[in-house]
């Protein structure tokens, strides 16, 4: 029997397991196999009920508010017209009004952690929503450049700590079985939101002052969220930590509602909460398991000196800031941002419309990889994608190579169609964003957002939103660089540096990333506890893969 199946046995109030690691640093200790330091997750083959999909959509719309304030920036600038400040928008206007919402995206994550940890997950999801709302109206109303940048810097607040805090909440609540899944929903609807945005910028452009529908739009979302979550619950573990733990077994119950074995299952998922609380303590030289009037053992200063100080929480940081990084870095959101241009300059005649193929192809793709994640596993999905964005990066460089063509800013604009001394090279070039878009939809595009699954308890909201951080901090140089580096180094250069970010991406992937899929989330710092833990998590997912044939 195993140490883990014993505790099953001897009910919820039975001590609980003595951690064999202790993980401060043990870089360079030459310890057991780290993989002993691993059970199998808990093997309930359970992957929710109708609650975890209200729960998981629920929360998933602070994506969907995501995706369509970042997706509706291109129609929004070219329909405002002379409508703010009674003049044309410079350049400089532009690019405040876009790079806004990313900076303070980057501002406002690291906060959110902090506040996820000590106001719970809900209301910090709840007060983005209430900054979601401001900041669409108070674009909507505003008739001044200022005020325009000032809406966008609000809603870029709020789509910070949106993408922080919501990966968080629903790994939190979900069942192991389906983790992979339910965090995908999420990218789901934020490609789903782009969609929706780049639908209602078109069918709004025409008419005048469209755009403040555009951008006014974006409340609607946050005011059902809002609504619908105030009725819903904060995460089992997160109602641990805070020593709420009667009303985090109601949770679970809930959320393991049709499972045969509920019972047992809710005990085991709270036994292992109450271990990682209690080794944490242990850690910190406590030897009881926080009372309910201590809300959080850690303050913030603490929680940091973990996250950064013990070996296993460090790797894992260093895990989850290389996949944010690497998402934003490929250059995927030039696309995002800037499709419109590109298809200018190559003399489509609908340069919109071809970015709506952009914006579809990501969605579509994601949808695959909601489909399959949990059954390929998230390394595996990566290890095999990002070759593929690879060959198609470098297709299109060799492809503009050949093409006579200018970013110039007039120049896209005057685009010559018969330029190209190969006529097909604009539809190459098209097949191939598209197959990029395609392969980034399927792995990278998605799987960095299962992020909070890397870290334990205690430092989960805090490393979460760190490598939240990375993320937007990756997008704002991506989005700041991309129109000058296709300008002054040519998009041939471009592209090529693109896939080389993507090569070494795919390098540190082999490397350093376990595979993370059927982990219980209370079992994955035994993981990282010694080293990066490869082999260990092929090892384990092999074992469960020959228990289910
Ligand atoms: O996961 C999302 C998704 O892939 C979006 O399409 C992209 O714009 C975001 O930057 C990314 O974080």
């Amino acid at each position: 029997m195993s140490s883990r199946e014993e505790a099953d046995q001897a009910g919820p109030n039975a001590p609980l397991l003595t951690p064999t690691d202790h993980d401060h640093d043990h870089d360079g200790d030459l310890s057991p196999d780290p993989a002993d330091n691993v059970d199998l997750a808990p093997e309930l083959e359970y992957a929710g009920g109708w609650f975890i999909w209200i729960l998981t959509i629920s929360a998933g719309i602070s994506g969907l508010l995501f995706g369509y304030d970042t997706g509706v920036i291109s129609s929004t600038l070219v329909t405002i017209g002379s409508d703010l400040s009674n003049r044309p928008l410079t350049t400089l206007d532009e690019s405040l009004i876009t790079s806004c919402t990313s900076l303070f995206a980057l501002v406002a994550s690291p906060f959110t952690g902090v506040l996820a940890d000590k106001y719970g997950r809900r209301k910090v999801i709840l007060a983005a929503d209430a900054l979601f709302a401001l900041g669409a109206l108070a674009q909507a109303f505003t008739s001044q450049v200022g005020g325009m940048i000032i809406g966008r810097s609000i809603v870029g607040l709020a789509v910070g700590s949106a993408s922080a805090i919501t990966p968080l909440y629903i790994s939190e609540v979900a069942p192991t079985q389906a983790r992979g899944r339910l965090v995908t929903v999420l990218s789901l609807l934020i490609t789903g939101g782009q969609v929706v945005a780049y639908i209602v910028g078109w069918l709004f452009s025409e008419i005048p002052g469209g755009w403040r529908w555009i951008v006014g739009l974006g409340a609607a979302p946050a005011f059902l969220q809002f609504a619908i979550l105030i009725f819903l619950p904060e995460t089992p573990r997160w109602l641990v930590q805070a020593g709420s733990e009667d009303r985090a077994a109601k949770v679970l119950t809930r959320i393991y509602h049709g499972c045969p074995d509920r019972e047992q299952g809710v005990r085991r998922v709270l036994r292992g909460i109450r271990r990682e609380i209690e080794e944490e303590a242990e850690e910190m030289g406590q030897s009881e398991v926080p009372d309910a009037n201590m809300h959080w053992f850690h303050d913030t200063s603490q929680r940091a000196h973990d996250l950064f100080y013990v070996g296993g929480n460090r790797r894992a940081l260093t895990i989850a800031m290389m996949l944010q990084g690497l998402q934003q870095l490929c250059g995927f959101n030039s696309l995002m941002y800037f499709s419109g241009i590109i298809f200018t300059a190559l003399s489509f005649s609908s340069p919109t419309l071809t970015s709506l193929t952009v914006a579809t192809t990501n969605f579509v793709f994601t949808l695959f990889a909601f489909g399959l994640i949990d059954k390929i596993g998230r390394r595996r999905i990566l290890l095999y994608s990002i070759p593929v964005m690879i060959l198609a990066l470098v297709a299109c460089a060799v492809v503009f190579s050949s093409m006579d063509i200018s970013f110039e800013p007039e120049s896209a604009q005057n685009a010559n169609p018969n330029a190209n001394s190969n006529s097909n090279s604009p539809l190459l070039i098209l097949f191939c964003l598209t197959v990029f878009v395609a392969s980034y939809a399927f792995g990278l595009g998605n799987v960095p957002w299962q992020q909070a699954e890397l870290f334990p308890l205690n430092v989960r909201s805090l490393g979460s939103s760190l490598a939240t951080a990375t993320n937007w901090a990756s997008n704002f140089v991506v989005g700041l660089t991309f129109l000058p580096m296709m300008r002054w180094i040519s998009p041939t250069w471009t592209f090529v540096i693109y896939a080389g970010v993507c090569a070494v991406g795919w390098v540190a992937v082999h490397a350093i990333y376990p595979e993370m899929s059927g982990m219980g989330l209370e079992d994955v710092k035994g993981l990282l506890a010694h080293g990066w833990g490869v082999e260990e998590s092929l090892r384990l997912r092999r074992r469960r893969s020959m228990k289910h044939t």
